[in-house]
Formats: C-alpha cells, sequence, structure tokens
C-alpha cells in the first residue's frame, strides 16, 4: 500500500498492492491496521455507503456539522470520478483550500478525507459508483452543503457544461455562510 500526501496534509491518497493474474485481480480494498498507520491515528467506520451517478452529476459539497462530523475514505469502483475536499476547519493554515483528484476503477485510488472537511465529487465516466466509508453515521438533522461553485473555494471543476445538481444541493450555502469546524 502505498500512501501519498496532498498539497493539504491531513488528506491522504491511499494506492492498495493490487495482485493480478490471468484470473483478473486482488487487493484489499480496506485493512484497518494498516490504514491507521498510513494516517496516524486510529479510525473507527461504522457506516459503508455505495452510490451510483450518471455523466456530469456533480454530488457536494457536503459534511455533517459536529457532533456527527464524518471522515470518509472514498474510492471509485466503476467509472472515473473527480473527488474534492475542502477544509472547513477555522484556524487551519489550510482552511478554505482545496483538494482535487481522479479516482477511477483502473487507478483504485481512494481518497482520506477528515472529519472538518466538506467533501464532493463530479462523475466523468458515463455512469460511476462510489463506495465509500464513514466514521459517524447519516444524521439527516447536521447535514450540511455548500455550494459547489463557491467564488472564495473556487474548485476547478473538469467541467465542460454546467453539472447535474440535486436540488437540496443547489440549496447548499456559501462558503462564508456555511458553519465552520472549531
Ligand atoms: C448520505 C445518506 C443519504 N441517505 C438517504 C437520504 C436521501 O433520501 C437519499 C439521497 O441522499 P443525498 O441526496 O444526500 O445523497 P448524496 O448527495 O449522494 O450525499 C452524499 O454526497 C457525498 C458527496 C457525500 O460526501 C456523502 O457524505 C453524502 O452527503 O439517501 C441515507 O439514508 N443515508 C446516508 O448516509
Amino acid at each position: 500500500m502505498n500512501v501519498i500526501d496532498t498539497a493539504i496534509p491531513d488528506v491522504k491518497i491511499i494506492e492498495p498492492r493490487v495482485f493480478e493474474d490471468e484470473r483478473g485481480f486482488f487487493f484489499e480494498s480496506f485493512n484497518q491496521q494498516r490504514f491507521n498507520q498510513a494516517i496516524g491515528r486510529e479510525v473507527t467506520f461504522v457506516q459503508d455507503n455505495h452510490s451510483k451517478s450518471s455523466k456530469g452529476v456533480l454530488r457536494g459539497l457536503h459534511y455533517q456539522r459536529p457532533p456527527h462530523a464524518q471522515g470518509k475514505l472514498v474510492r471509485c469502483a466503476a467509472g472515473e470520478v473527480f473527488d474534492v475536499a475542502v477544509d472547513i476547519r477555522a484556524g487551519s493554515p489550510t482552511f478554505c483550500h482545496w483538494v482535487g483528484v481522479n479516482l477511477s476503477a483502473d487507478n483504485k485510488r481512494q481518497l482520506w478525507i477528515p472529519e472538518g472537511f466538506a467533501h464532493g465529487f463530479v462523475t466523468l465516466s458515463e455512469t460511476a459508483e462510489l463506495l465509500y466509508k464513514a466514521s459517524d453515521y447519516y444524521a439527516p438533522q447536521g447535514e450540511a452543503c455548500i455550494r459547489w461553485d463557491d467564488p472564495a473555494i473556487a474548485i476547478r471543476w473538469p467541467l465542460s457544461q454546467p453539472p447535474i445538481v440535486s436540488a437540496k444541493d443547489e440549496q447548499g450555502v456559501s462558503f462564508t455562510q456555511a458553519e465552520k469546524f472549531n
């Protein structure tokens, strides 16, 4: 397993070791011990999520407010997405910074997004299936959404036309208005 730093030190790219043979491939998509070593602390995941999206669908930027904050370990098992984490921790040296990583069924990369970040992605392939582990349970009362096109964050989404966004995400607030983490 290979751990790659990103421009935001707490956000890591994890590349599993893939064993290929004439039958296909095998890899450990999650190993608690190695994962904890990779990020330097213990995280307990309590929920696995799976979503499928069509090309041009953009979901985000989502987070749950404390005490329901979620760390997420994200991977793409079919197709390809551009996955983004935004630092919303007040006082962080990388506050309001974002990182974007292509995750695909081919590159098998995973993105670790700790608590204190908003998360979103856009689908680059005809369809894409995203699998992610979360360190806390879904708590609708704690859900929050920042607009994907917020000018203060200025994410460079790889888009050639406006994305397909849910009605809920259209109601996302600006970065300035969003509740931050302390
Ligand atoms: C996120 C979530 C949704 N749901 C339900 C609520 C709703 O009826 C339906 C679809 O929910 P949403 O529209 O919020 O799904 P979606 O827009 O895919 O939300 C997800 O987006 C990505 C970017 C994330 O980071 C996730 O944490 C999550 O917020 O699924 C659950 O039952 N459990 C969950 O954990």
